[in-house]
């Protein structure tokens, strides 16, 4: 049995102290153990401590006398514990610390970085052929729980008892410090999350008790294993919340660390009343504190207390209490012994045969010697969820393990929250998208509407006779692009002259459009021989096939024919132009296509001057869409490359010439898609090669054709009506609709044609 060393710390005067009461002291030194105190009512009081560290005491001093012999006790495997303990700004957290972990000034310096320096040493200078490993745990207690200063979420860590090991702290993080530098850097990191508030007698007061352990380990060279646990313990300081003027959280704080150590002090006294007392009868499950100070305080460790002291009469009652606690606190008695595993082993052998628990406790303590911490702790885990170790056999137990799982319980029903939480986010967003869709969808709807009556001017004029002088595939399953736009405007499917067999019926009009066909006259290379020029002689020649046959009085074949004044009431539509500039990027450069322009433009008009001249006078003239957003041309080109919008139509003065904006119609499609229901502005629906463009040059929609000696066959996206292009160069079916719809508006007409056209609106026919 040993006794608790007991030492007294006298920290200097604190300005503080000075200003308000000069220089006088309440401790008259009598020598180095000694020293007697005068109270409030100068009263003197005798007191003796292994030693007195005096106000100009030096912190290495204090190391070798308190700490240097616990040191070298943990390298030989008998625990340790150095406790710091006073008022409030008594001077602990200096003693343990010294101004800061990181101090490099040899005077400053406090007991942690010597203790570490001290393990290292002792180290060096054992027995070569031993092997040594340190490993260190932080923790606090604040508030009563029990936090992991090495990672923080590690914040309710439960205090258990191992037969064979004594207290242990049950998933605590523990490192190894390879040497005295590593040590401080991860002591650094681990104050720094200590918790740590301002109250009037200390600037940096510590609100938790902080608790280092560091573990020794060693493997002598006969191959027995030893195990050292050294313990410092920087106490919260003991406060008169009406002096340190606490309130709130900072009064909360006081009350537990008032609590806890009073509960410390019925442990000390309860140690201290006699040999009668049984282990049972110490109140150390009264706080976590006394839980973890247990072996500290009555099992296997060599305990030095460090009652740390305000010289000042000001603070004359809590130094007294002070110092009446380290003098109770002498005359514990602990019983350290060497922590040999294996010897332990043997005699236990000998003895009576283990228990199922210290078996598995031995096992785990090998393993601890051999394999990762995690690993054995994994373990530990596995002996307990399976009830073979550490059975919750008493009340306390059984309520810390009840609190475990709430606190679990709690942890997974908030994580539960959390994702519920980010649910709602995700289901709002979708419904937000949905909203906006919807709204798109109103818009559309409405723009039909208000379209209605536009349309059925349209429909009027096109009873007349429309002609389509322009490009798209006609009568094609996949690319009626040019004939839906029409249909969507709710004007009569006309058909193609091209298609005359079979008595097709020509009396609303007729389509002169062909797919990939330009204004300027075809060229060896081109897709299509029907430029502007031979659309236009066809529709001379239907024209004159249609008027041979009204002179001739048509009676069978009247009936598939427009009238004959419908030649000059129709309306004559064009959307032409686009192969013959997109298409050029392909061969020319962008200079010779502007040098072209005016040769399109004068073909163009010379086209219009033709039909002028056989008596046409509504015109209805599209511009070119935005080829720069045409999917095979980004494919192609990258970027947008056009400014091409000087595309112009004649000035006829007697004639009603609409110029419909498609260009700024279908640049707003493409850039406010979303608004309008669609998700693709520029990947093609049916195309090949994925996003972001879906398009392959060398295969078009719907072909079929080996790549790379695959056979690939292309086929349309799922749902159209989210794509704006169809098949890289053309627009989808649910684009052409808004695009319709758009027009209709009359918004995009210049002049708008509902007052230019007056007349029209008075057809009857
Ligand atoms: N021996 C000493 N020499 C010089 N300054 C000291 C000494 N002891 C304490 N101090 C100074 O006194 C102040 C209070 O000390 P410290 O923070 O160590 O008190 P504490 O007991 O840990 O207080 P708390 O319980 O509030 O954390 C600090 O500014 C510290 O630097």
């Amino acid at each position: 049995m040993a006794n608790i060393t007991v030492f007294c710390r006298f920290r200097p005067l604190s300005s503080k102290e000075k200003r308000d009461n000069g220089d006088s002291v309440c401790i008259r030194s009598m020598d180095s153990e000694t020293f007697v105190f005068k109270d409030e009512k100068e009263e003197e009081f005798a007191f003796s401590f292994d030693k007195v560290f005096y106000e100009e005491s030096l912190q290495a001093d204090v190391y070798e006398f308190l700490a240097l012999p616990i040191v070298r006790g943990a390298v030989n495997a008998v625990n340790g514990t150095i406790i710091t303990y006073g008022q409030t700004g008594a001077g602990k957290t200096y003693s343990m610390e010294g101004p800061s972990i990181l101090e490099f000034d040899d005077l400053k310096k406090g007991l942690l970085p010597r203790v570490v320096d001290g393990l290292f040493e002792c180290i060096k200078s054992a027995d070569k052929s031993d092997k040594y490993r340190i490993k260190l745990s932080m923790v606090e207690i604040y508030m009563e729980k029990v936090r992991d200063l090495l990672d923080l979420t590690k914040d309710n860590i439960l205090i258990k008892e191992s037969k064979v090991q004594g207290i242990l702290l049950s998933g605590v993080t523990e490192i190894c410090i390879s040497d005295p530098a590593d040590a401080l850097q991860s002591l650094s990191s681990g104050i720094a999350n200590r918790a740590v508030g301002e109250t009037q007698m200390n600037m940096a007061s510590s609100r938790s008790h902080c608790i280092y352990i560091f573990t020794v380990q060693s493997v002598l060279s006969d191959k027995r294993v030893k195990t050292g646990k050294l313990i410092l313990v920087d106490l919260a300081g003991s406060e008169k919340v009406e002096k340190t003027g606490a309130e709130g959280k900072v009064l909360e704080e006081a009350k537990t660390i008032n609590k806890s150590l009073s509960v410390l002090g019925n442990v000390i006294n309860a140690l201290t009343c006699g040999p009668t007392t049984k282990a049972s009868h110490i109140p150390y499950r009264d706080s976590k504190l006394t839980r973890i100070l247990q072996d500290a305080l009555g099992g296997n460790s060599r305990t030095a207390l460090l009652c740390c002291c305000s010289p000042s009469p000001l603070n004359a009652a809590e130094t007294l209490s002070t110092l009446r606690f380290g003098a109770r606190a002498k005359h514990i008695k602990t019983s350290p012994f060497v922590n040999r595993a294996q010897d332990k082993l043997a005699k236990k052998h000998e003895d009576v045969a283990p228990t199922k628990d210290e078996l598995c406790e031995r096992i785990l303590i090998r393993l601890r010697e051999r394999l990762d911490v995690e690993d054995v702790e994994l373990l530990e885990e596995l002996f307990i969820l399976e009830g073979i170790l550490f059975d919750p056999s008493s009340f306390e137990d059984l309520e810390s393990a009840y609190e475990d799982v709430t606190l679990r319980t709690i942890s997974s029903l908030q994580q539960a929250v959390e994702e519920l939480v980010f649910t709602i986010e995700e289901l709002k967003s979708e419904n937000r998208a949905l909203k906006a869709r919807m709204e798109a969808a109103e818009r559309f709807n409405a723009l039909h509407k208000e379209a209605g009556e536009n349309a059925s001017v349209m429909r009027k004029i096109s009873n007349i006779l429309s002609f389509f002088i322009s490009w798209g595939k006609l009568q094609s399953t996949t690319t009626r692009t040019w004939v839906n736009q029409v249909d969507a405007m709710d004007l009569p499917f006309l058909n193609a002259y091209l298609e005359s067999v079979g008595l097709p019926n020509f009396r609303e009009g007729c389509n002169f459009a062909a797919a990939g066909s330009k204004i300027l006259p075809a060229t060896a290379g081109s897709v299509s021989p029907f430029s502007l020029g031979i659309q236009v002689n066809q529709f001379f020649r239907f024209k004159a096939r249609v008027l041979e046959c009204w002179l001739k009085v048509c009676k069978k074949l009247g009936k598939y024919l427009p009238a004959e004044d419908y030649f000059e009431k129709g309306l004559y539509m064009f959307d032409i132009g686009q192969n013959d500039l997109a298409g050029a990027f392909y061969s020319q450069t962008f200079d010779q296509i502007v040098a072209s322009i005016p040769n399109i433009l004068v073909e163009f008009e010379a086209g219009i001057k033709r039909l002028h001249d056989q008596g046409a006078r509504n015109f209805w003239i599209h511009n070119t869409g935005p080829l720069g957003c045409l999917t095979q041309n980004v494919a192609k080109f990258g970027a947008d490359p056009s400014k091409l919008d000087e595309f112009g139509c004649g000035q006829y003065v007697d004639s009603n010439v609409t110029y419909v904006d498609i260009y700024t119609i279908k640049s707003n499609l493409i850039s406010n898609y979303s608004r309008y229901g669609f998700e693709q502005p520029i990947m093609a629906c049916c195309g090949y090669g994925g996003p972001p463009l879906n398009y392959d040059s060398r295969i078009g929609c719907g072909q079929t054709k080996v790549l790379n000696g695959t056979t690939v066959s292309v086929k349309a996206c799922n749902d159209s009506t989210e794509y704006v292009n169809w098949d890289g160069i053309h627009y989808t079916e649910a684009a052409n609709q808004y695009i319709s719809s758009q027009i209709l508006t009359g918004k995009y007409s210049d002049p708008p044609f509902s007052d230019k056209m007056p007349f029209l609106l008075n057809l009857k026919f």
